[in-house]
């Protein structure tokens, strides 16, 4: 049978630090050629007029959490991984937080059956580690999985690990790439006990950020540094949330050299602490959205090549278990669908370039994972592209919000930015709003 083939013409193409204007041909999976004028060769191209738009790869997302098994009642892969595909987001890394949590090879194989069955988006997942689990974690395959995760302080699903013993032998026998949660619980614990004494479980939510507390933040990431450097392991901090931390890395090595690198989260870039008035617990993220400060801060390490990736660390919980009183409401938010817009708006407002948006949310993950084939519009990589209106307002709001969980942080938020299409492994997947029905997401692979 030939290959589907489709040709996008007139596109505006972010790429590897240039836009520049082209058409791009795609055959059945892969981007076949890239020019600035290509024809079709036989009535059977389907051509997709994209004047006027910009198209970039397809972003991949370091840090998702999809909540399948177990705590479908606040997301599913399909559900989510749809969301993610109507922002943008054409693959995913799963964490292991859910229930049962994927700390066997068994529970991580059920994963992989249900997002083959289920997924919109391609997809791999984190391993998870625990204290009593390094048999099993020296069993896993680094070409299998995304890497580890290590939950070095609490949040949602219980995975802390604690025990120092066990983390210096997970560091130095582990291959698998260590992605941490980093916030220090005895610090954390006592901030809580200080505040829970003066208001018993109705904290006032601003006093998060003073709870889940830059030193936690800045004593548990300095540790992992270490750590890390004691033992050679291949290290990357998820979700820094204050300028001080950002002060532990370098942008002196080029990101495929580097062994320590850093991630930076859309809430984290977006919000401060003054939104916490307004928005209260839908806010409540582990670690803490903190002071305009660190935002700025977070912001200048990401320019400067200090923070390597932009992720969400998407993480639904229901509207009631969200309404609840500081202590009894969970932390995490949903994002993957608004994710990329709100980055655009930042690109509106002068914060970021396009070029920047895309090394940070599409290139940069597939070099730090060693992603094989995708992050780039390139001839022979799998054609993950996304076009983008940059001048299409809309308003974000119960109508038009895809999570299984039914709100966002942003509901009110106006994002010039609109994604008119999604091609998923080739396949046009997502065009104005509608998905078609076509089943073409894919496990990623790994260059290691
Ligand atoms: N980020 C969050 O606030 N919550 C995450 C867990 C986590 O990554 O801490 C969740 O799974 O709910």
């Amino acid at each position: 049978m030939k290959e589907k083939t489709t040709l996008i013409k007139n596109a505006k193409i972010i790429n590897e630090g240039k836009v520049f204007s082209g058409d791009i041909l795609i055959e059945g999976e892969y981007i076949k050629q890239i020019d600035t004028s290509i024809s079709a060769k036989s009535a059977n191209v389907k051509i997709v007029d994209a004047e006027g738009k910009y198209i970039l790869p397809g972003v991949i997302d370091d840090q998702v959490h999809f909540r399948e098994p177990g705590l479908t009642e606040k997301a599913t892969i399909e559900t989510e991984s749809r969301a993610a595909i109507a922002g943008g987001i054409t693959s995913f890394i799963e964490m292991p937080n859910t229930n049962p949590q994927t700390t066997t090879i068994e529970k991580l194989e059920e994963k992989f059956a249900i997002a083959a069955e289920t997924s919109s988006a391609n997809y791999s997942f984190m391993f998870g580690g625990t204290n009593d689990n390094l048999e099993e974690i020296l069993k896993v395959d680094k070409t299998n999985v995304a890497g580890l995760k290590l939950f070095l302080g609490s949040s949602t699903g219980n995975m802390l690990v604690d025990n120092p013993e066990v983390l210096e032998k997970i560091f130095s026998s582990t291959d698998l790439l260590i992605s941490v949660h980093c916030e220090d619980e005895a610090t954390i614990k006592a901030n809580f006990k200080k505040y829970h004494d003066e208001y018993g479980d109705d904290i006032p939510v601003k006093y998060h950020p003073l709870i889940r507390s830059e030193e936690a933040c800045y004593l548990s990431s300095s540790k992992a540094i270490q750590l890390a450097k004691k033992t050679g392991a291949r290290l990357h901090i998820f979700h820094l949330s204050t300028g001080k931390e950002t002060k532990l890395f370098s942008n002196k090595i080029p990101l495929k050299d580097k062994k320590i690198t850093a991630e930076v989260c859309i809430h984290h870039l977006w919000f401060t602490d003054e939104d916490y008035e307004k928005k209260g617990t839908l806010i409540k993220w582990n670690p803490a959205v903190k002071k305009k400060s660190d935002r700025e801060q977070l912001w200048k390490a990401l320019l400067d090549g200090r923070i390597d990736v932009i992720a969400t660390d998407h993480a639904p919980h229901t509207k009631d278990e969200k309404d609840n009183i500081y202590t009894n409401a969970p932390s995490g938010g949903p994002l993957v669908q608004h994710a990329l817009p709100a980055m655009l708006e930042m690109h509106h407002r002068g914060k970021i370039s396009l070029e920047d948006v895309v090394e940070k949310m599409c290139h940069n993950p597939a070099i730090l994972f060693q992603v094989e084939k995708r992050g780039y519009i390139k001839e022979g990589y799998f054609a993950d592209l996304v076009l983008v209106d940059l001048n299409n307002p809309w308003t974000v709001n119960k109508d038009n919000i895809l999570y299984k969980c039914g709100w966002s942080p942003f509901e009110g938020t106006t994002f010039k930015s609109r994604i008119t299409h999604t091609f998923l492994n080739g396949s046009l997947v997502y065009q104005n709003a509608e998905f078609k029905n076509v089943k073409a997401a894919k496990r990623l692979t790994f260059t290691r």
